[in-house]
């Protein structure tokens, strides 16, 4: 099914599976983004493969977080009871990365040129917030900016309520690699993280990182990164964040995840421009924050 959306000339909506995706087909690429979740799946540059890993197993389905692309993790990141107090008293479940992944957002905005898309979604928790696992009252808005060399995404967190609040939250970028143990990290070098497998001792990184097993890390830094992969290069640039998450289940935690087939930890990677750990926001009434990422590919592309 597909069906206009008005006044565009390039996007359109189409369902796949049993969720609502803005479908925008530029002369210069195709982008798509899930209305559940504001979930981008696909930036593909005209000539280019999609520059995000998606599941071959990816079940999208209402309420279900989507296996790939860039989830949208917010108001809190990760497990909630790893969260420092401020950000952990709100929630109440134990579900990890939030409640906007698998909520509905609203399309707000579009804007279209010869060069770029820009669109823009709305997640409101004012209306109804004794149905959420959260206590806490905020507008979150989602900016993406296409073009052909640049995926741009802003997220925008506004309390609407009249109390202090505290979240944590991350764009959680999946990056595919045709190998990872031959794929790594620049930029990082020198920065202290947190490493969730060991006990979250804290390390300094030595060198770029490299995958030589499940990794799974809180930097406690959010630099100008470089991910360099046997085929592709690309830069990501981040605002608003002073911590970084890089993330590979390894073979025995990829075959108890859902979605994700026994052997995909080798062609995937995560890098998530984050506000984790002790790097999470406070909101005063009234007051928003930001966080946004820019990611290029610095390899030529085609
Ligand atoms: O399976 P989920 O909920 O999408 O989480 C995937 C991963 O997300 C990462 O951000 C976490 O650091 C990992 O610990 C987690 O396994």
């Amino acid at each position: 099914m597909q069906q206009d959306v008005a006044g565009s000339r390039f996007t359109s909506l189409i369902t796949e599976g049993e969720l609502d995706a803005l479908d925008i087909r530029h002369p210069d690429f195709h982008a798509t983004v899930f209305l559940q979740g504001a979930h981008l799946t696909r930036f593909c540059p005209t000539g280019e493969e999609n520059w995000l890993w998606m599941s071959d197993e990816v079940r999208l389905e209402k309420g279900r977080a989507i296996r790939g692309g860039i989830p949208v993790c917010w108001p809190w990141f990760g497990d909630p009871v790893r969260n420092e107090s401020p950000v952990r008293d709100r929630v109440a479940t134990d579900l990890p990365h939030g409640f906007a992944r698998t909520s509905p957002w609203a399309l707000q905005a579009i804007e279209e040129t010869d060069r770029t898309v820009t669109l823009n979604l709305k997640l409101d928790t004012s209306p109804e917030p004794a149905t959420l696992p959260w206590r806490g009252q905020a507008e979150a808005t989602i900016g993406f900016r296409f073009s052909r060399s640049t995926l741009s995404i802003d997220l925008a967190t506004r309390n609407t309520g009249a109390d202090p609040l505290a979240i944590s939250q991350a764009l959680h970028t999946y990056l595919p690699t045709t190998e990872i143990q031959r794929s790594r990290i620049l930029g990082l070098e020198h920065c202290d993280y947190l490493d969730t497998l060991d006990d979250w001792r804290k390390i300094m990184q030595r060198g770029d990182v490299t995958f030589a097993g499940e990794t799974d890390r809180i930097y406690l830094a959010a630099p100008d990164l470089d991910i360099l992969t046997p085929t592709h290069r690309y830069h990501l640039t981040a605002r608003g964040s002073g911590s970084t998450v890089v993330w590979n289940p390894g073979p025995e935690k990829a075959a108890r995840l859902s979605a994700f087939p026994d052997n995909a930890w080798r062609t995937m990677l995560c890098v998530e421009t984050a506000n984790a750990a002790t790097d999470y926001r406070s909101l005063d009434s009234g007051q928003t924050r930001s966080l946004g990422l820019t990611l290029t590919r610095t390899d030529g592309g085609q």
